[in-house]
């Protein structure tokens, strides 16, 4: 039974731990599925370049308002699948050659098989020529998640895409029930709509990406009855296969009714695969959601086990996961100076059209929480950028305490909604009150952060206090 000094179970996140510090451990990485994991192969990367693509289709329907008529001719669909995973693929394969075969990883050993604890520190990977058990005295437990699917009889037997499979298919359908409401849902209703796909969105509640700021969340929803057919407040009772593709029965305000589709994206979340990796095995402690518990440390109940990303973490984003190993890297190699992960304040975008930005809490939030809050809202529509633009719906939104000056949220919902954001996260990082923050620096004219000069100047803040 071979014995490592570390394991790593993953390759998402979890393979950006080795480098040349661990030159002298043996190593081995254990990965089921295909090297880069969620955000190279079936995530973020390939989204946004479909949303990327997306957004130039949509171009032309939203220059006729500015005087330009412009018409989309055609989207050859499948070579922009081929050019986005003619990208990523190379790039996954790349990295699996760079770990089994290249002299850096000499003391590497990759498993290609899925792995799972058969006691504190042993797992057992299931691999084409057998299972093989193996023993360390370290693990990074790195191993994500996967989509949920809903318990709605029929569901399984319709033939249903996840994010997962979505993206590679060989022909657009002319219609698509897109059935969640949350992150994949708007970013892929936004791409198949822009390519000429008829979209019905069924949410279960009555607004679309509701954990959103509650204003966020029901402008998107707004804008979207616009783009999509939108049933809210509807349950979904069965799924069935009809002649050209799908249709689900639905419950809702107006009683029973039934959507149809060419295809059906079943987007409503996902879950840790914790269960799968059997991490009960080693004494891990899970939450109900089965995210493993890790301290600020990233460290399991279980001396040696480390735990980051999907797998950990109720943030599901790839730049936590990365921060998460960057904590995991530093504390397995000075384990007497370990550092803690930041997690005070995890920003994210919605890359949909509008996109849609935040970092800290929603008013809804800090309400609850009790804590002391003013708010400004900023339009597009009242900067000369948005003027350019002619937009009529975005806007950020800010909170602040009124005492401190300090930023306790941001919320923008429109163009560049992604970018426009980074400087608010920057500030609640380094505790930048937000009056020194308007007008400490230079704003470019007539640009885009104007819309965020704005809404800080807008802010209620009581006076700033005379030092003696
Ligand atoms: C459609 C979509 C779009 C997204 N877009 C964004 C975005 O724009 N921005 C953003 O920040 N985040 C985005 N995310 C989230 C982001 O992809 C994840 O937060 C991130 O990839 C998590 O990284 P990870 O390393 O924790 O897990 P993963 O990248 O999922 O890696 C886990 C790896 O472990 C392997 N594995 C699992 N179990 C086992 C086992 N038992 N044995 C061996 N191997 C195993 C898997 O095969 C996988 O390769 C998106 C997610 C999706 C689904
Ligand atoms: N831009 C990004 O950063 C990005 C993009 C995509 C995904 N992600 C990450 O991936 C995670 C998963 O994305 P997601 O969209 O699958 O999950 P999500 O949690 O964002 O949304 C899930 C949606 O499904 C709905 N839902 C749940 N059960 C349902 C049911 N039985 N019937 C109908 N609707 C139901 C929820 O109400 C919600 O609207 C996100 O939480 C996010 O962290 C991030």
């Amino acid at each position: 039974m071979p014995h490592y000094d570390l394991v790593i179970v993953g390759t998402g996140s979890g393979n950006s731990i080795l480098d040349p510090r661990f030159a002298d451990w043996k190593v081995a990485i254990v990965e089921k599925g295909v090297f880069g994991g969620t955000c190279l192969n079936v995530g973020c990367i390939p989204t946004k370049m479909f949303v990327h693509t997306a957004d130039m289709a949509a171009a032309p329907a939203a220059s006729a308002r500015l005087g330009v008529d412009a018409e989309l001719r055609g989207v050859r669909w499948r070579e922009v699948r081929d050019r986005i995973f003619g990208r990523i693929d190379p790039i996954a394969e790349g990295g699996r050659e760079y770990r089994m075969r290249h002299a850096d990883n000499a003391n590497v050993t990759v498993y290609q098989g899925e792995g799972r604890f058969t006691g504190r520190k042993e797992m057992s990977v299931s691999l084409a020529e057998g299972t093989e058990t193996v023993t360390a005295d370290r693990f990074v437990l790195a191993a994500g998640g996967r989509p949920t699917l809903p318990a709605v009889p029929g569901l399984a037997e319709v033939g249903y895409h996840t994010s997962d499979t979505v993206m590679r298919i060989e022909e657009l359908p002319a219609s698509a029930i897109v059935l969640g409401s949350g992150f994949v849902a708007a970013e892929l209703a936004h791409v198949f709509a822009s390519f000429g796909v008829e979209v019905t969105m069924i949410a279960r509640s009555g607004a679309l990406l509701r954990a959103e700021d509650e204003d966020v969340s029901s402008r998107f929803t707004e804008l979207a009855a616009n783009r999509f057919d939108v049933r809210l407040n509807r349950d979904t009772l069965a799924a069935r296969r009809t002649e050209g593709g799908v249709a689900l029965d639905l419950n809702g305000p107006t009683g029973q009714e039934t959507v149809e589709g060419d295809l059906l994206l079943v987007a409503t979340g996902r879950r840790p695969n914790s269960d799968l990796l059997d991490v009960a095995a080693t004494g891990v402690s899970t939450a109900a959601t089965g995210h493993v518990l890790v301290d600020e440390y990233q460290t399991t109940a279980v001396e040696g086990i480390y735990a980051l990303g999907d797998l950990s973490s109720p943030h599901e984003l790839k730049h936590v996961a990365n921060h998460e190993a960057r904590v995991v890297q530093h504390n397995l190699l000075h384990p007497d100076e370990r550092v803690a992960a930041d997690h005070r304040f995890v920003p994210h975008a919605v890359f949909s059209s509008p996109q849609i930005a935040s970092v800290g809490l929603t008013e809804r939030q800090a309400i609850a929480r009790g804590v002391r809050y003013v708010t400004a809202t900023q339009d597009y529509a009242g900067i000369a950028y948005g003027w350019a633009m002619e937009d009529t719906s975005g806007f950020a939104k800010l909170l602040a305490d009124p005492v401190t000056g300090q930023l306790v949220g941001a919320h923008i919902i429109g163009p560049q909604a992604s970018t426009l954001i980074q400087p608010v996260i920057q500030a609640m990082s380094f505790g930048l009150d937000a009056r020194d923050m308007a007008r400490g620096q230079y704003w470019i004219h007539p640009a885009m952060p104007e819309l965020l000069e704005n809404a800080l100047l807008n802010l209620p803040l009581d006076p700033p206090t005379e030092m003696p």
